[in-house]
């Protein structure tokens, strides 16, 4: 039979610099234990992840092995839509790994290995925003000077959303400012004053399990969240609701599921992308049916793979 060849795409840096260690080890079990013809590229920075999976579909590697943070996994399916027939593997290194996570893929290198070995694979969706695709979040929101002095550590919008919802007892006087956008779907134009908006293609968001609670990876439809303006009160319950996952019937949420939407807005409003900063509106975003294959755990598989600590901090009290 032909050997299963296999390339592992790492960021060295991620993940507080642990898959220095993890990835060799991960490719010695691969080759011993399940007999595939692996090898391993560390990036070197910025974008050079794309360009390793652009390379790698165009070679042939059967599996595409994305081994890091949430910023290095988008950046190889930026260089797999349209270009390989390549399957993608996710070996979450990061701090929060959303859409790992929601398909338990495991963390243990045995399991992770077996996982591989038995290539149970479906096929996912990804969201396109503007010309960059996102395996699993696109948000954003206008944060005010408070935000930025209260957490100046947290990266993007996305990253303060979810420290503000984990940190809820110190919720400050204001996080956002609401924001004047129009919303268009199809033919239909809204305008709407917002504080929020996710677009979601898993369930997971930011560490929290069920934000976009209807999501499915594989249904061809994003799940817009809008968090309309609301007075500070109801910001608050509405917080405490989200972390419960039940916030969908709250009057100041709107959960729409759609295939392909534009949203404007005369201020400066900027777009995380899998949680990096990824532009700003206007922006169009779209769903791409079925774009990837990507190997999962198999239903029988994964009770026994379970974190039970998936829930993460994003943020510590210390980075504040
Ligand atoms: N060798 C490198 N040195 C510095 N940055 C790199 C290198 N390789 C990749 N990067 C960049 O680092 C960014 C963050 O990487 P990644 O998301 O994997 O790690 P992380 O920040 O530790 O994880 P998380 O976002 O979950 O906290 C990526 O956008 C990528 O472009």
């Amino acid at each position: 039979m032909k050997k299963s060849k296999i390339k592992i795409i790492y960021n060295p840096n991620s993940g507080r610099k642990l898959l220095l260690k993890t990835v060799p080890k991960l490719l010695d079990i691969l080759v011993n234990e399940y007999n595939m013809d692996v090898d391993m590229e560390g990036t070197k920075g910025k974008h050079h992840a794309t360009e390793i999976a652009i390379k790698s579909g165009q070679q042939g590697y059967h599996v595409i092995i994305a081994a890091g943070g949430d910023g290095t996994i988008n950046e190889v399916i930026n260089g797999m839509v349209n270009n390989s027939d390549s399957k993608l593997a996710i070996y979450p290194a990061g701090t929060v790994n959303d859409f790992a996570t929601h398909l338990n893929v495991p963390r243990q290198l045995m399991r992770f290995a077996e996982m591989i070995h038995l290539n149970h694979t479906v096929y996912t969706d990804v969201g396109k925003a503007g010309d960059r695709y996102f395996l699993n979040v696109a948000a954003g929101g206008l944060l005010t000077d408070v935000a930025y002095r209260v957490s100046s550590d947290a990266k993007t919008v996305l990253g303060k959303f979810a420290y503000y919802l984990e940190g809820i007892r110190e919720f400050p006087k204001q996080i956002f400012k609401p924001i004047r956008v129009k919303l268009q779907i199809g033919n239909v134009i809204e305008e709407k004053e917002i504080l929020f908006y996710i677009i979601a293609n898993s369930k997971q968001v930011g560490g929290f399990k069920n934000i976009a609670s209807e999501a499915k990876i594989d249904d061809g439809l994003l799940d817009l969240i809008v968090i309309e303006n609301t007075n500070l009160i109801d910001v608050a319950s509405l917080f405490f609701l989200i972390i419960k996952g039940n916030h969908i019937n709250h009057p100041s949420i709107k959960y729409m599921q759609v295939k392909e939407f534009t949203i404007e807005s005369d201020s400066e409003v900027a777009v995380d992308i899998d949680g990096e900063m990824g532009g700003r509106l206007p922006m169009t975003f779209k769903v791409i049916k079925s774009a990837i294959p990507i190997i999962i755990p198999p239903k029988e598989t994964i009770e026994s793979y379970i974190d039970k600590n998936q829930h993460h901090l994003l943020f510590t009290k210390s980075d504040i």
